[in-house]
């Protein structure tokens, strides 16, 4: 499988403090890819370099074979480099529906702007619909994004950021707060789209990477200690030493 992403010697400091060193890692097409590590190991940073909110001081990134570096965060949703958003991207006044077809609009290249024409409206509708559908929540289409449950909420985030169509899509912390079952549900949605998509996933929650994840690349003060399979990760002495061991203790 060829890299969709490389991630090469890239750092990143805030002052003096080093959040990121020299982490060098692949995405492959298709896969999903966990993010895991310690409280500040340096996964939102590292998130935040990919998608160009922040600029590295050291490295380079390539997405799809280009360099990536000097684009701003639209031009890399753009190629295809999604991150889905929490609450405040959300429009909460407008319908679920309506949140998951403007991003659908957006995909297709008409932006936010209400007059497209009625068939590329139909076109977004039919999108949102399809997703609602997906995710069992086809009943709550018309809700206000305000009035729906948290969990729901979540996964309107996911519906929205998987309507503008990513070639990766990187969720952090995606299931933070959920029940079990709509953790379950959200993961399988997640899943669900990984032929087309690329993940790349925080999570905190070990079992779920370990569950949902192809491969799983562990940070720790700010360095990957080490990318590799599930059963590998578990196995892995210095993941159990920095990781995995305060976990279980
Ligand atoms: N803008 C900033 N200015 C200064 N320090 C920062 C900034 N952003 C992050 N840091 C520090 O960089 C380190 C890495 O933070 P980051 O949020 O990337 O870690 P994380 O692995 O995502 O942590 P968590 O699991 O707690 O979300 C932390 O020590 C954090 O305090």
């Amino acid at each position: 499988m060829t890299a969709l992403l490389q991630v090469e010697g890239v750092g990143k400091r805030f002052g003096e403090f080093a959040a990121i060193s020299d982490v060098t890692l692949d995405l492959r097409g298709g896969e999903t890819l966990g993010l895991i590590g310690p409280n500040g190991a340096g996964k939102t940073t590292l998130f935040n370099m990919i998608t160009g909110f922040l600029k590295p001081d050291a490295g380079s990134l390539r997405f799809d074979g280009a360099a990536i570096d000097r684009l701003a965060p639209a031009q890399r949703v753009a190629r295809g480099l999604v991150r889905s958003f929490q609450k405040p991207m959300l429009f909460p006044a407008l319908a679920l529906r309506e949140n998951i077809a403007m991003a659908a609009r957006q995909h297709a290249g008409r932006g936010l702007s209400w007059w497209g024409g009625a068939r590329a409206t139909r076109a977004a509708n039919d999108e949102a619909d399809r997703l609602l559908i997906e995710a069992g929540l086809q009943h709550r289409a018309e809700a206000r994004v305000a009035d729906l449950a948290y969990g729901e909420q979540r996964m309107a985030d996911l519906l929205i950021a998987l309507a503008l169509r990513p070639r990766l899509l990187l969720l952090d912390e995606p299931t933070a707060g959920l029940a079990p079952d709509e953790a379950r549900r959200l993961l399988a949605i997640i899943r669900r789209h990984d032929e087309g998509t690329s993940v790349m996933l925080i999570t905190h929650e070990v079992e779920i990477a370990f569950a949902a994840c192809d491969r799983i690349a562990v940070l720790n003060l700010g360095r990957l200690l080490c990318l590799d399979t599930p059963a590998a990760v578990q196995a892995h002495p210095a993941v159990r030493e920095a990781y995995l061991g305060a976990l279980a203790a």
